[in-house]
């Protein structure tokens, strides 16, 4: 079943996570975004860009947790965790712009997802930004946190995402600085990520120096992504929660 497709607009590449569900990030979504991710670096020769969005009320509901919760739960839990550290090391070594087209709730690992992405543009009228692990009770990684200290700046909206849990609508993320933009719908949102993928294309910038600078910016965030030290011991604090 195609789980997510990739589609040339103009100069920019749309990779949709398809399906009107809450695209849990399973290692078969995982998979699959990753391969998209692969063939936007092999195909992009000329300058381009890379808009990923979602179809439905959800732009990911975070891990997969109902398939990790099986006899062998620590390991479905790291499987998740590598592949979604390998993903987002991809996303930052990627030698195109990345834009985020949030058109529904992206909660935990999909709220990391959508963060990952050098612009985050939102849409109004419905969706959370939502970090779930205090309410659902659950530790959160090292590397979800270098995501959200290299992506939110002020430490108040650090606090608000992950001290309080804040279910954040795209006005309010854009108050604390965590989205560029705020737009309609759904589809004005990728209308305008479609705009401002195709001005950034306009710049005829070389995408290996936009990959390499990007790759500097974020070198801690990217060395916290590779790190798996903690996992075990999370992945055993997660199952037992589950
Ligand atoms: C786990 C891996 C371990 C690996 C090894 C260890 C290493 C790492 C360890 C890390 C530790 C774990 C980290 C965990 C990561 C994960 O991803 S775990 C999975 C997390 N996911 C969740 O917890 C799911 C969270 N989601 C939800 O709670 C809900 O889906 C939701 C996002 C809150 C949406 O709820 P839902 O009821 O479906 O929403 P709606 O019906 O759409 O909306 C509810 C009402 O709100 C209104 N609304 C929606 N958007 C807006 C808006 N923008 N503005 C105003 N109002 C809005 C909507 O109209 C609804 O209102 P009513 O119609 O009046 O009800």
């Amino acid at each position: 079943m195609e789980m997510c497709t990739l589609e040339k607009r103009g100069s920019v590449f749309i990779l949709t996570l398809t399906g009107l569900n809450e695209h849990r990030l399973n290692p078969a979504l995982l998979d699959s975004i990753q391969s998209a991710l692969h063939r936007v670096r092999s195909e992009s020769s000329s300058s381009t860009a890379l808009i990923t969005t979602a179809h439905g009320k959800f732009f990911s509901n975070g891990y997969d947790l109902a398939w990790a919760k099986t006899a062998d739960t620590n390991h479905r839990l790291k499987l998740m965790d590598s592949k979604l550290r390998s993903l987002i090391a991809d996303l930052i070594s990627l030698p195109v712009p990345t834009i985020a087209a949030v058109t529904g709730h992206a909660s935990a690992a999909g709220f990391i997802l959508a963060l990952s992405h050098d612009y985050v543009l939102m849409r109004k009228d419905r969706g959370f930004l939502y970090m779930s692990e205090l309410d659902i009770g659950l530790p959160i990684a090292a590397w979800f946190v270098a995501v959200i200290r290299s992506k939110i700046g002020s430490p108040a909206a650090r606090r608000e995402v992950l001290l309080r849990a804040a279910k954040l609508t795209a006005e309010k993320a854009a108050e604390l600085g965590v989205v560029e933009a705020v737009e309609g719908g759904a589809e004005e949102t990728v209308a305008a990520a479609v705009r401002l993928g195709e001005e950034l294309v306009g710049m005829r910038w070389d995408g290996h120096a936009y990959g390499q600078i990007r790759m500097a910016v974020f070198a801690d965030l990217l060395s916290a992504v590779r790190c798996d030290e903690e996992e075990e011991s999370l992945a055993v604090k997660v199952a037992s929660r589950l």
